[in-house]
């Protein structure tokens, strides 16, 4: 029965505690007794910028998609509330109507900007946000009998007790405050988790079973959404708006506002946009320089502290970690966490046949795995395995051959598809989340378990909350497992690369997987560690697990496995009980030696 934990400490409400959020708030709420309504200017316009940057962070940030021309959706905003609030295409509609209005047209808006990061990565997806700006900016320009063209509109006109520049400015630091805690949620939920690791590390988060699309989708909808009404917003505090209002200088102001706040922070980026939007205004003369002053800002924390404010603030990073880490597995937490799993029926590869241009990499090859038992796959270098393994998780589509569970093909080529069907695997090279803590990186192999909705976890309703708890306690008890609870707290960068090893069994562990796939496991561990290891995969095993066990180490595979192939050239060599095949010539002259 999962769930027997440990005593676990509460969450904070937002990633990096609530503390700062209350004492920025507190000051913020405290504004108005400085009298000065030039302040409130200043704070409103950082308030609203917030609102927009809150959803970016999380496209940026989180998902580390380059979207730097994120002024296009505040002019979408601020037209369309500016245009519905003014009657200029249907009857005039009252300006909070109006905002609502545009946050629907920018949540659209925000999904078709972001769709081409679905395809296109890096600078090309930057240049299609920066294309759509441009866009935007001629259409208004264009559309004169609607918007004014080069002459402009009245911005909305927010009725009392908004009317006046405290009362403006409580409306948008309400609206502030909402961002922060929608966009907090989403950062600490498992959808927030994914996003990393989709940043940092897609092929895990694909065989975790996330969705890149559907997830994306989802960010690209909120952010649209909240950078619409930061448009509606601003236009309501600038009362006339015209194209040249929404200039670069904004859209390079919001994305380096995560940037140096800091990447998969809220607090960071929150902070980053505040000193961004006063930096002008305390050094006035500055102002005329504001995009260099940006550069050279973006400059000195890219080289300084590549993580921003949020790692400048972030003292846990700095934590002694235990003196005593021995890895020691503990078996009786992976009973907890996997229970009797009812034995799943055989996975069995028929004919597989792969080439890459004239190379045969796997060449025929047929494989049964059954639920319980080890199987070891070993051979020369370059004989196939890893690709067997990667057509069997599917990330690689065989030319011929068929892979079924049981009776039910699976497809071929999907590899975010085999989370659902139990299918668990490690990776040769540990691919993991260095920004994360352990346990964070653990929780990522549970993503698929959650039921959720997003915008459950955007409200942090009741069902997201029991996930949340779940999983953790699931992860808890996945780190006991592999024996490493004790670092489950500190960022995963700051462990040896054994460790990570063991991270990478707890993450798949998540899945209580009906076939766990292990990619050369015992590479780079001692041998004391190599012997916990093969403890571990046998009590695994025990628990109705099959395991493919891919590895160097014969002592290793003969000592734990039920049942060994050997492959040369991509076929079959040999294949049987550990015994026989120590024994057999052929893999004795082309694999084990004399
Ligand atoms: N993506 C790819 N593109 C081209 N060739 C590839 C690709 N992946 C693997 N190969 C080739 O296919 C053959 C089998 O590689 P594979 O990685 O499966 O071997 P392996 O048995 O796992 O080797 P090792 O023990 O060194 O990890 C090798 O010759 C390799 O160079």
């Amino acid at each position: 029965m999962p769930g027997a934990v440990p005593a676990t400490r509460r969450k904070p409400l937002l990633p990096g505690g609530l503390l700062p959020f209350l004492l920025l708030l507190a000051l913020a709420i405290a504004l108005p007794l400085t009298g000065n309504e030039y302040w409130a200017l200043i704070a409103t316009r950082a308030a609203i910028y917030w609102v927009l940057v809150a959803g970016l962070n999380l496209i940026v940030g989180f998902a580390g998609q380059l979207a730097i021309g994120y002024v296009a959706l505040l002019t979408l905003g601020a037209y369309t509330t500016s245009v519905l609030a003014a009657g200029n295409v249907l009857p005039e509609m009252p300006p909070f109507l109006a905002l609502a209005c545009a946050a629907a047209v920018g949540a659209v808006a925000g999904l078709v900007v972001g769709l081409p990061a679905l395809r296109l990565r890096t600078f090309y997806f930057a240049m299609t946000t920066l294309g759509f700006a441009t866009i935007v900016t001629q259409v208004a320009l264009a559309w004169q009998e609607v918007t004014g063209g080069g002459i402009g509109i009245s911005g909305p006109y927010f009725p009392a007790p908004f009317d006046n520049a405290w009362g403006f400015y409580y409306l948008c630091l309400g609206f502030a405050v909402i961002a922060t805690l929608l966009a907090g949620n989403v950062g600490r939920s498992r959808f927030g988790r994914a996003l990393i690791a989709i940043r940092d590390a897609e092929v895990a988060a694909e065989a975790a079973g996330i969705s890149k699309p559907a997830l994306l989708a989802c960010v690209f909808l909120f952010a649209g959404a909240m950078a619409a009404v930061a448009g509606g917003l601003f236009a309501g505090l600038q009362t006339y708006i015209t194209p040249e209002a929404f200039t670069f200088e904004l859209s390079l102001l919001f994305f380096i506002a995560v940037l140096i706040g800091g990447r998969g922070s809220v607090l960071g980026p929150l902070l980053g946009t505040v000193l961004l939007t006063l930096l002008p205004e305390i050094a006035a003369p500055l102002a005329a320089w504001s995009t260099l002053l940006y550069a050279v800002m973006l400059l000195a924390i890219v080289l300084a502290v590549p993580g921003g404010i949020a790692a400048l603030i972030d003292m846990g990073r700095r934590r002694r970690l235990p003196a005593d880490r021995a890895i020691l597995p503990r078996p009786a937490a992976l009973g907890a966490l996997l229970g009797q799993r009812p034995a799943a029926p055989p996975l069995r590869l028929r004919g597989i046949a792969l080439h890459f241009g004239g190379l045969r990499a796997i060449d025929g090859l047929d494989l049964v795995l059954r639920p319980g038992e080890v199987h070891g796959l070993i051979g020369p270098n370059g004989s196939g395995k890893t690709t067997t393994l990667n057509v069997i998780s599917g990330y690689y589509q065989p030319q011929q051959g068929s892979l079924a569970l049981g009776e039910a093909p699976l497809a071929m080529g999907r590899p975010e598809s085999r989370a659902g069907q139990g299918i668990a695997r490690t990776f040769q090279t540990p691919r993991i989340i260095g920004e994360a803590t352990v346990l964070q990186n653990v929780m990522i192999g549970g993503t698929v378990a959650g039921h959720a909705t997003f915008a459950e976890a955007m409200l942090w309703l009741p069902r997201q909350a029991a996930d949340e708890a779940r999983l953790e306690a699931d992860a808890r008890l996945a780190l006991q497992a592999v024996g490493l609870e004790a670092l489950a707290g500190f960022r995963a960068d700051r462990l040896q690369h054994s460790e990570l090893r063991f991270v990478e069994i707890a993450r798949a562990l998540m899945l209580r997987p009906a076939y766990l796939l292990l990619d050369e496991p015992a590479a780079g561990l001692s041998a004391e560690e190599i012997r916990r290891l093969g403890q571990l995969i046998r009590e695994i095993s025990a628990h109705g697990t099959g395991v493919l066990l891919v590895e160097h180490h014969a002592d290793l595979i003969f000592d734990i496995c039920g049942h060994v192939t050997v492959l040369n050239l991509g076929r079959v060599l040999a294949e049987g009980r550990p015994a026989e095949v120590r024994a057999h010539k052929e893999v004795i002259s082309a694999y084990l030696g004399a």
